[in-house]
């Protein structure tokens, strides 16, 4: 395997981890609101973000959004088991909170530009043989649910 392939994949799956630990700070900050953790619309707006940013890149924008939309939809299977634990705990808000508008959502806004990027590298390689195995036992990846994981790295596969 090219050495160049495995540090695109710890850089790609470096970002996705990070973007995954964002998560249990959108789910604080929805605690205390009580607002729902599915937003469409905050998700209709970064995909056209995501689509505008990849045509810049040079990115097919359809793969650009499937791959967020998988990321979002890891991201919410933190939160819904997150919330689940604290309905059972009977957890009381937090404080502080984070502010989702003011604190959470910019640190996922200044991820996306990179994962675009790392996304453009990782994509030409999906069909190399090696990189199935990378993605999926990738060290970054390895501390959330086997759930989590899946929904976030299955989009990246050999078309
Ligand atoms: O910003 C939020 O409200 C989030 O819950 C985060 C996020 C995301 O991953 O970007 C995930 C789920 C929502 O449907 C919208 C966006």
């Amino acid at each position: 395997v090219a050495p160049t392939q495995t540090a695109q994949i710890r850089y790609l799956t470096g970002l996705m981890a990070q973007r995954l630990d964002v998560a249990p700070l959108v789910a604080q900050s929805k605690w205390n609101t009580g607002a729902a953790i599915n937003d469409p619309v905050r998700e209709q707006a970064i995909l056209a973000d995501v689509q505008k940013q990849a045509l810049a890149i040079g990115l097919d924008p359809r793969f650009a959004a499937a791959f967020f939309q998988a990321q979002f939809d890891a991201g919410k299977l933190i939160q819904s088991q997150l919330h689940q634990k604290w309905q059972l705990q009977k957890q009381a808000p937090f404080s502080p909170a984070p502010d989702l508008a003011k604190d959470v959502r910019p640190i996922l806004d200044s991820l996306t530009p990179q994962l675009l990027i790392a996304i453009k590298e990782v994509q030409a390689n999906l069909c190399q043989p090696e990189t199935k195995r990378q993605l999926q036992q990738a060290g970054a990846l390895s501390r959330f649910d086997p759930e989590v994981r899946d929904a976030a790295v299955s989009i990246l596969k050999c078309p």
